[in-house]
C-alpha cells in the first residue's frame, strides 16, 4: 500500500481538533439543518475539510476528508464541501492561513441581509475589535464585507481575491448566507470567528434600539 502524500499523524491531529470545535459551535446553533464547513491545513499541498452534507453537531473522523488544493479530493470517495473552493483559495494565497471556519448563526445571518445594500459592516468603537490579529486599539475600524450570495463558486473566489487584494481581511460575510472566518490556526481562527459573531450581534442590537436601519 502507498504511503499517504501527507503526514497522517498531523491530520490525525488536526480531525480531533476540527471535532471538538466544530461541535461546539453547532451546540451554540451556528451550524443548523447540516449547514457550515470546517477546514484546516495539513501541509502547502493539502487540507482536511468537512464532508458535504454531514451534520456538523454530530461530526466525526469519517465526516473529514483530505483535499488538495486544487479542491480535488485525495485517497477519498466522499464530496468535500460544496464551498471547497472558498477554503483552497484562501490556503493557496496565503501561507499564513491555517484555519478556515464557515458558519450560518442567525447574527450572521440577519446582519447580512441587513447591511446586503451597503456591501459591509463598518464595526468601530468596540473593544472587542482587539481580538483581530495585528489590532492593538478599539480605535481601529474593521469594515466586514458582505458578498451577494451566488452558488457559482469561482465567482465568489473572484470577488475573496478582490478584497484580498486590498489589504488584510480576518472575514466575510454572504447575503442571505453566513460568514467566513479565519486565522493562522483554530484558536486565532476562532476568535476572530466569535469576535465577528458578537461585534455583529451587537450592530443588530443596536440597529433596533435606535431605528438607524
Ligand atoms: C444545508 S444548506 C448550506 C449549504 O448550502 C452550504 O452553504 C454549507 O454551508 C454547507 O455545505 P457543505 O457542502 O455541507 O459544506
Ligand atoms: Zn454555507
Amino acid at each position: 500500500m502507498s504511503a499517504q502524500p501527507y503526514d497522517s499523524h498531523r491530520l490525525c491531529e488536526l480531525a480531533g481538533e476540527l471535532i471538538v470545535n466544530v461541535r461546539e459551535l453547532a451546540a451554540r446553533g451556528w451550524t443548523p439543518a447540516t449547514s457550515s464547513n470546517f477546514s484546516q491545513r495539513i501541509d502547502e499541498r493539502h487540507a482536511a475539510i468537512t464532508v458535504s452534507g454531514r451534520d456538523k453537531g454530530r461530526l466525526r473522523e469519517a465526516d473529514i476528508m483530505v483535499v488538495d488544493l486544487d479542491g480535488a479530493a485525495v485517497g477519498s470517495d466522499h464530496r468535500p464541501s460544496a464551498e471547497t473552493l472558498l477554503h483552497t483559495q484562501l490556503y493557496r494565497r496565503s501561507a499564513d492561513i491555517g484555519c478556515i471556519l464557515h458558519t450560518h448563526s442567525q447574527h450572521q445571518t440577519v446582519a447580512s441581509r441587513l447591511f446586503a445594500g451597503a456591501g459591509h459592516v463598518r464595526l468601530e468603537g468596540y473593544e472587542l475589535l482587539k481580538a483581530f490579529a495585528g489590532n492593538t486599539t478599539h480605535e481601529a475600524a474593521v469594515n466586514v464585507p458582505v458578498l451577494p450570495n451566488s452558488q457559482h463558486m469561482p465567482t465568489l473566489a473572484a470577488q475573496v481575491d478582490a478584497l484580498l487584494d486590498r489589504g488584510p481581511l480576518w472575514g466575510y460575510l454572504i447575503d442571505g448566507h453566513g460568514l467566513y472566518a479565519w486565522g493562522r490556526d483554530m484558536a486565532e481562527a476562532r476568535r476572530h470567528l466569535e469576535a465577528f459573531d458578537f461585534l455583529l450581534g451587537c450592530e443588530l442590537e443596536l440597529a433596533r434600539l435606535t431605528g438607524s436601519r
